[in-house]
């Protein structure tokens, strides 16, 4: 059986591509994160399940950046960005490439507008001209399925998976080793939740990337998960391979993944965040 508490949370083998360590964040008197200690392996696909209010989204976006955490370490490949120069910092983070729960498309930009986008703001100071940038942003579309007639649409033309196609396209942009997807599959019928969590699998298996989910749903974390991880009270509570997340043996995780009534989850009166009552 493979679990840990955060105090035990043992390294998958090699090192790990990201490392955090401690990792906490209050908003007044409301701690969200409490002490994240969490590996993503590299080349994997780590996902990560909790329940709503939890954090999950915060804990990316202070990956990322956007958001300062309070303390703890983020390592990519060994190096620890909190504290990096801001120079420094915007190299490593252009690695990341991101996937936000809505796809984050600029609305009053075409499908082809958005991907030069992604690809200008991760150009990494080479200089293109537009036609060989639109090609590029051509073949990043049909990369994720879509033709060339979504080009000089708007996003609010296009359906909610095509969207997320466009989002990951715009992703692909910069070529990154890494990408985060937050809630990829969520709002989309289960067909369509079956292509991106295929392409997700594929930015893997053929990239190479290291993938790190937020999701609730349990068909993509066996579809695309191979490591995983529970968010709970603050900290990362369980990890371990995602084919033992359904039998994990901790009971908030059972509960959680079989989405019971009863056990250590508080489901009536409870605050969003359990990790808020400390
Ligand atoms: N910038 C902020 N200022 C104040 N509170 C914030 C901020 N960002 C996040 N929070 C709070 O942190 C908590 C966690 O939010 P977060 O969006 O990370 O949850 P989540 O686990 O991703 O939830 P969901 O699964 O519903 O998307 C929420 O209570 C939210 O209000």
């Amino acid at each position: 059986m493979t679990s840990s508490s955060s105090s035990q949370t043992a390294a998958p083998s090699g090192q790990p591509r990201l490392r955090i360590r401690g990792l906490r964040k209050s908003f007044g008197d409301r701690t969200i994160l409490n002490g994240i200690d969490l590996d993503v392996p590299a080349g994997k696909s780590t996902v990560i399940i909790g329940g709503s209010g939890n954090g999950k989204s915060l804990l990316l976006r202070c990956i990322l950046g956007l958001i300062e955490p309070d303390e703890g370490t983020i390592e990519i490949d060994g190096e620890n960005i909190i504290g990096a120069s801001r120079s420094r910092r915007g190299t490593l983070l252009k690695r990341i490439g991101m996937l936000f729960q809505n796809a984050a498309l600029f609305d009053s930009m075409s499908v082809m507008d958005n991907v030069l986008f992604g690809l200008t703001a991760k150009s990494h100071g080479r200089r293109r001209d537009r036609a060989t940038q639109e090609k590029e942003a051509l073949r990043l579309l049909e990369q994720v399925g879509l033709g060339p007639h979504v080009a000089p649409l708007n996003p609010a033309e296009l359906s909610g998976g095509m969207q997320k196609r466009v989002g990951l396209a715009r992703a692909l942009a910069g070529q990154p080793d890494i990408l985060f997807f937050d809630e990829p599959t969520t709002g989309l019928d289960p067909i369509m939740s079956a292509v991106i969590d295929g392409l997700i699998s594929s930015c893997v298996t053929q990239r190479g990337a290291t993938a790190l989910t937020i999701t609730h749903d349990m068909t993509s974390v066996t579809r695309i998960g191979d490591h995983a991880a529970m968010l709970y009270g603050g900290k990362i509570i369980w990890q371990g391979p995602a084919n033992t997340l359904m039998h994990s043996g901790n009971p908030i995780v059972d509960q959680f993944t079989h989405g019971r009534l009863d056990g250590p989850i508080p489901t009536s009166g409870m605050t969003a965040n359990p990790a808020e009552k400390r």
